[in-house]
């Protein structure tokens, strides 16, 4: 879908990003753990971590590529133990969020990290859900969870996230496939896949972060996925950025965590233009914003700044968020008609 949005002042554009209606669809719950929030659970539980403070811990977030920030998230993700923590983590995101005017998010998170642990899989998705409910009651922002394997593990393993998850059946709307990309691709899974499409769960994938665009390939084609996670590598396959295009499948597109892993050289060269260009139904998210610098009004005001894309992109960005989230038509069009109605204001405000 695209509509001409009313001019709106350049120096308006920043206040714009900041106050449309938007769909926030990529984001790692477990990337939205601030250090500060990291010491304050480490306490809790007499666990020592091997920096002075938040600001030395924050100081280590220095990457070079996917791999080394992995290794930091999950290293810090060892204070999450107890439903309250998983708790506290998602509404602390969840009021960030509603902030920002996120108005529904679609949430993964990874259970292997913490059942690894001997974190009960009712306890991660317990303390979750709990807080999405609260949120949606209070703050009047939707949201939905999506459980993600971790691709550097077996698909045997995979399987038995799965079951242990399924008593919870209800409180997840699909899955996902993250951590290490290269070395890992799609067709690893194409057993554990199929049977979530037989749970009827939606499918998702990162593909074509770091890895080639034959991942987004079999992610589509093996996976079946309905969305792809990053797949900024599309650029590089003429005959794959069509068929994305041509079928609209979404890219859930997070710039920041593309900037510091090092995926683009800096902002100014990041593919998004040209995936929007290309008529795909690409989307802007933060990924992990405790570690990347920013939620996702911060990827859009980064992104924004260093490409020069404007109000009209603006608008397709955040309907494209509508367009691509797990929701039914109703809410769609509802955020839809805010999204217009935010850029009347714009407009006005401009004259
Ligand atoms: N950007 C990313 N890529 C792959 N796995 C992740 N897990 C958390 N963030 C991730
Ligand atoms: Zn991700």
């Amino acid at each position: 879908m695209t509509a001409r949005v009313p001019p709106v002042a350049a120096d308006r554009l920043p206040a714009l990003l900041a106050a449309m209606p938007k769909a926030e669809l990529h984001m790692h719950i477990e990337g939205s753990l601030e250090p500060e929030m990291a010491f304050a659970l480490a306490a809790r539980h007499g666990i020592a971590l091997p920096y002075a403070d938040s600001a030395a811990l924050r100081r280590a977030y220095a990457f070079g590529d996917l791999q080394s920030f992995l290794d930091l998230y999950y290293q810090g993700a060892a204070v999450l133990r107890t439903e309250q923590d998983f708790y506290e983590l998602a509404r602390a995101y969840l009021a960030r969020a509603a902030t920002e005017n996120v108005v529904h998010a679609e949430i993964f998170f990874d259970p292997q990290t913490h059942t690894a642990r001997g974190v009960p899989m009712a306890t991660v998705i317990r303390g979750l859900a709990r807080a999405g409910d609260e949120a949606r009651r209070e703050r009047g922002i939707s949201s939905a969870l999506i459980l993600c394997f971790l691709r550097h593990l077996s698909e045997r393993e995979a399987f038995e996230t799965l079951e242990q998850a399924l008593p919870f059946r209800d409180a997840f709307i699909g899955v996902g496939l993250d951590s290490s990309e290269r070395g890992h691709p799609p067709e690893k899974f194409a057993r554990v896949f199929a049977r979530c499409r037989e749970l009827d769960l939606h499918i998702v994938a990162h593909a074509g972060e770091e890895g080639p665009p034959a991942y987004i390939w079999a992610a589509l084609d093996v996976l079946k996925a309905e969305r792809i996670d990053h797949g900024v590598q599309a650029v590089h396959d003429a005959a794959l950025m069509q068929r994305l295009a041509r079928e609209r499948v979404p890219l859930t597109v997070c710039p920041l965590s593309n900037q510091k892993l090092q995926v683009f050289p800096d902002l100014a060269r990041h593919s998004l233009p040209q995936l929007l260009a290309g008529g795909l139904c690409a989307t802007v998210n933060s990924d992990d914003p405790a570690y990347f610098g920013g939620y996702v009004n911060a990827n859009f005001q980064a992104l924004f700044a260093a490409t020069g894309l404007d109000a009209q992109a603006a608008w397709q960005l955040a309907a494209n968020s509508f367009e691509a989230s797990f929701v039914d038509a109703s809410a769609k069009q509802r955020w839809l008609d805010r999204l217009n109605e935010s850029f009347e204001r714009a407009h006005d405000a401009s004259a």
